[in-house]
């Protein structure tokens, strides 16, 4: 499965400690994640995570671009309902499209528990028919030189991806 972890700066702490608990569910799942929440749990566990930009410089975008091909099966997002964030507009984006193509998506811990949990037990294997009818996903695609001319351009660290 592909999976995304996301927190705002007041609950990167929390989000790192919850990686770390289920750091053996995580290691055998695509992980993906805005920058700076990924670096944190790259640098307090073994897990190999595929970055994307910022939040607040189109991570949260690129995330929702993932959604919107069908390609994330599970966002943990420990957002902070206490401070405004400069780009509301994208986090309310992301949530959106979580909504818009029915993808499990957890906004605290004590929701995030149960999708891990469900996840642990195949509850979310009915993403796999979704894959399985896809002509192409982010995990199974191979790069043409197109693709890595791109992503070399974008700058994005595809060495960390799984
Ligand atoms: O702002 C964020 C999500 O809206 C998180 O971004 P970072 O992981 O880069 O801090």
């Amino acid at each position: 499965m592909n999976v995304a972890f996301v927190a705002h700066d007041q609950k990167k702490k929390e989000l790192v400690n919850f990686a770390i608990a289920y750091q053996n569910l995580f290691q055998s799942h695509h992980l993906f994640a805005t920058g700076t929440t990924g670096q944190l749990i790259m640098d307090n566990t073994s897990l190999s995570i595929f970055r994307f930009k910022s939040g607040p410089l189109g991570g949260d975008q690129q995330l929702g671009a993932m959604i919107a091909q069908n390609d994330l099966d599970l966002l943990i997002f420990f957002r902070d309902p206490l401070v405004a964030q400069a780009h509301e507009s994208d986090i309310s984006a992301l949530l959106r499209l979580c909504d818009v193509y029915g993808i499990p998506v957890a906004t605290n811990m004590a929701t995030a528990e149960l999708l891990v949990r469900g996840l642990q037990r195949g509850d979310l294997d009915w993403r796999d028919v979704i894959h399985a009818n896809q002509p192409v996903n982010i995990t199974n695609r191979k790069e043409t030189s197109a693709d890595k001319r791109k992503n070399e351009e974008a700058s994005l660290p595809l060495e960390n991806i799984k």
